[in-house]
């Protein structure tokens, strides 16, 4: 039986409810800490014993991720992403990163390095009960912001089942959001000029609670473009963390290791893996993946183009990733073969390009199948695109390093790919040789068979001719490519004066190559030191004294670039810190190249200064009338008042409202002045073509009256005045004055006529009468006036 309750509704009253529901509330309360304790003592048993399983942990051993000690919100996440058989690197490294060592990585590209840091990352803050109120415990830094973006989606996929929270800190992004997100991150991914500026700038970011750090293509952030930054980053954190290096190419300097304060790293893929001891080699072992076809191609520097367009042209089916020197060249080659529409899907992937454009792009290139992505080397480290089955290194790559980061884009994670390396005569011997004693392996050399090249050259001369923002663009692609060459390190490899300038302009479509300022001064430097050298020693110490001391000096300083890497996001960039690899991501550096050290920057505003200086008159534009007589402008003469007043003003330190309303007026009434002048001359215009107009017509009508009289008298009797048109007789002003002055005795007409005339007067101060006035005048006449002055004029005529 159902009960009714007290109130007789059978429902419960608000106070009832509201009783109710805080009971359940609290019911609930309890429940949830009950479930929370329990959970805390679940995760407490699971991570006691989880530790106690670390030290057993035989990377020999293990082949899944499921044999390793890991929680289980990291083990089932894994398995939803299909991660179940651990990599090589993977089995060797996350043990020691468990057990909580440092750990130096290096393995081939695309071998799964970045779960072999992003699980122990996960594992340690879950092991050490990290909440997210326990601030930042872990940092990834990444030397590109697609890695780091990747990264961070990886990471979102292995610690969905965890509590923690994390960021990305790349630049590009709304500075102010990151500000006030920072301090709440658990796990921050960052590209190390983005990370410094917020250390910098931002009093919430504390990095004391920090206790895992990760160098993801740690050879690249340590080498000498991010030294500064990053020494200055590791300062900020503390010295007793746990740090975890990986890369492809591993440096292993004891300077470096010693930056980061590396307590007995174990050395993972130096050929004994798992040691704790210095290998004997102090370099990773180098290495492609196995499935990956390695091959090269010799070719003058003119015929790249005409070999890429072939070779997209017979891979339009494939994804395929072309990589050359400078941003500014991977945007005009976008640019020029999407004119060219070669029948494939096109992208081009460089620094300079907006930071949303560029993720964009990435994923774009992510998702597609048959595509062609023009990139610089910020698409060459890290990024993990699948199934692309074609690496096209354009431009020789500066050293074998680089040649392998940019190959692993194809070929990964046990997948087929393949790689074609284009050089010119001058860079084969050198790069071969050192491929093939680095990597070891024989790279097949590719002959082109001429008849399968199609050169678009003609196509490409007339979209220059056609578009000059695309001549602009192929000439700036031009300058960064001799640019790049000119800062490679490797001087024997990379010879900017071997290279035949006005082959390549033209082989990029360019009817006039461009000046290359420095090359030219390469050149005449070059010459003054062969004539100092043609000269017997004495005779130059002698002759050129303290001079040819400081210009020796400045010869080394502008010819031996030292290798400096890319530069940090942001930072100031100096002659003698750019790389090829930074002219390659930086826009503005030409003219920093171009202008030598010492010499001063001449500015335009610098050299207005100096004619301000020197007080020079500055021409004045004369104008004169037909009689030779000089015209005063007075615009000019305005301009000049104008000129003094604001002198005057900026003396006085203020604006006097009284002198600027007077001036103001003034231009005024010269504007109405002027109005009027130019109303009165189209008007006196108008008047001479009406007047022109009414004499012709007239001359006919009077032909045709004359043939008319003697057959319509009648007609013109009745029709009177209104039937006949005399604008075309003469004056009858000066006529009929007189009579016309007795006869009419209404003077009112005669004022209204005057006061028209007047105000025709001040439209038109000439004296031509307008020609209806004339008219009006002639309507007055009687119709014997007008015979008698037809008969007059017809006699005169005869
Ligand atoms: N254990 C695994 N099982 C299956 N796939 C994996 C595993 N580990 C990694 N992968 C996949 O392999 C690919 C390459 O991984 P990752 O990008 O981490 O390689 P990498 O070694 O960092 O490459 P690079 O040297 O180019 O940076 C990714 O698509 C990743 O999802």
């Amino acid at each position: 039986m159902h009960k009714q309750r007290p109130g007789g509704s059978g429902k419960p009253g608000p106070q009832k409810h509201k009783q109710a529901n805080s009971h359940k509330k609290s019911i609930n309360k309890k429940r949830s800490k009950e479930i929370s304790r329990s959970k805390l003592a679940a995760t407490d048993s699971e991570i006691q014993e989880l530790r106690s399983k670390y030290d057993d942990i035989d990377a020999s051993t293990i082949k899944t991720f499921a044999q390793f000690p890991l929680s289980q919100k990291t083990q089932k996440a894994l398995a939803e992403s299909k991660f179940i058989t651990a990599t090589e690197v993977q089995r060797q490294s996350i043990g020691p990163a468990l057990q909580g060592k440092d750990v130096l990585g290096a393995a081939i590209t695309g071998s799964g390095k970045t779960l072999a840091f992003l699980i122990p990352v996960l594992e340690h803050l879950y092991m050490n009960k990290w909440s997210r109120s326990d601030g930042v415990g872990a940092i990834i830094i990444s030397p590109t912001r697609e890695l780091a973006y990747q990264i961070f989606e990886t990471l979102k996929k292995v610690g969905k089942h965890h509590d923690f929270s994390a960021g990305l800190i790349i630049g590009g992004k709304n500075l102010k959001f990151e500000r006030t997100r920072m301090d709440q991150c658990n796990i921050l991914i960052c590209t190390p000029g983005r990370l410094l500026q917020h250390m910098d700038e931002n009093p919430l970011f504390n990095t004391s609670t920090m206790e895992m750090l990760v160098l993801d293509e740690a050879d690249r952030c340590l080498d000498m473009g991010f030294q500064k930054t990053l020494n200055a980053i590791i300062e900020n954190f503390p010295p007793d963390r746990q740090t975890l290096l990986f890369s492809a190419t591993q440096t292993n300097t004891l300077e470096d290791l010693a930056r980061l304060n590396l307590q007995q790293p174990v050395y993972v893929g130096y050929g004994t893996a798992n040691s704790t001891t210095t290998p004997a080699s102090n370099a990773a072992v180098l290495a492609l993946p196995e499935l990956l076809q390695q091959s090269y191609v010799v070719l003058p520097l003119e015929e790249k183009i005409t070999m890429l367009w072939s070779f997209i042209k017979n891979h339009l089916k494939q994804k395929i990733i072309v990589f050359v020197a400078s941003c500014k060249q991977a945007k005009y080659l976008y640019e020029i073969f999407c004119k060219l529409r070669p029948g494939v899907g096109l992208l081009a992937l460089y620094g300079t390009l907006h930071q949303d454009k560029r993720i964009a792009i990435y994923e774009e290139f992510l998702r597609k199948s048959q595509v062609v992505m023009f990139a610089t080397d910020v698409a060459s480290r890290g990024l993990d695109f699948p199934a692309v089955n074609w690496v096209l290194q354009l431009d020789c790559p500066e050293d074998v390093s680089q040649y392998i980061h940019r190959a692993g884009r194809s070929a990964r994670n046990k997948s087929h790919g393949e790689c074609l390396l284009v050089m010119t005569p001058n860079e084969e011997e050198h790069m071969i040789g050192a491929l093939r004693e680095q990597l070891n392996v024989e790279i097949k050399s590719v002959h082109i068979d001429p008849k399968k090249l199609f050169s678009p050259r003609v196509k490409i001369e007339a979209f220059l001719a056609q578009f000059p923002e695309l001549r602009a663009s192929a000439q700036r692609a031009f300058l960064a490519y001799l640019k790049s060459v000119f800062l490679m390190r490797n001087k024997r490899l990379f010879n900017v004066l071997s290279l035949d300038l006005d082959a390549y302009a033209q082989s990029l479509g360019l009817a006039v190559t461009p000046r290359v300022p420095f090359i030219e001064k390469l050149k005449w430097r070059q010459k003054q030191q062969e004539k100092k050298d043609d000269l017997p020693a004495q005779q130059t110490t002698t002759s050129f004294g303290g001079a040819s001391d400081h210009s020796d000096v400045e010869d080394d300083d502008f010819i031996n670039i030292k290798r400096r890497d890319h530069d940090v996001e942001g930072a100031p960039v100096d002659l003698d810190r750019l790389s090829p690899a930074a002219a390659s991501d930086e826009e503005d550096s030409e003219e920093l190249l171009v202008v030598p050290k010492r010499e001063k920057l001449v500015t335009k505003a610098a050299l207005a200064k100096k004619a301000l200086k020197k007080n020079l008159q500055i021409n004045n534009k004369l104008k004169f009338d037909e009689d030779g007589q000089t015209l005063t402008d007075e615009r000019n003469q305005m301009k000049a008042l104008t000129g003094k007043t604001k002198k005057q003003k900026d003396d006085d330190g203020g604006i006097n409202l009284m002198l600027s309303k007077a001036l103001l007026n003034e231009e005024d009434q010269y504007d109405k002045q002027r109005f009027r002048e130019l109303v009165k001359k189209r008007h006196k215009l108008q008047r001479m073509m009406l007047r022109k107009k009414a004499e012709e017509q007239s001359d006919e009508e009077q032909e045709e009256e004359d043939h008319n009289e003697d057959q319509q008298p009648d007609d013109m009797d009745s029709d009177s005045e209104q039937s006949v048109d005399l604008s075309w007789l003469p004056d009858p002003d000066k006529l009929y004055k007189k009579r016309e002055n007795n006869e009419m005795p209404d003077h009112q007409n005669d004022d209204n006529d005057d006061e028209e005339d007047d105000d025709d007067d001040n439209v038109d101060d000439d004296n031509d009468e307008p020609v209806h006035k004339k008219s009006k005048i002639t309507q007055r006449l009687t119709l014997l006036d007008s015979e008698a002055i037809v008969t007059n004029l017809l006699a005169s005529y005869e």
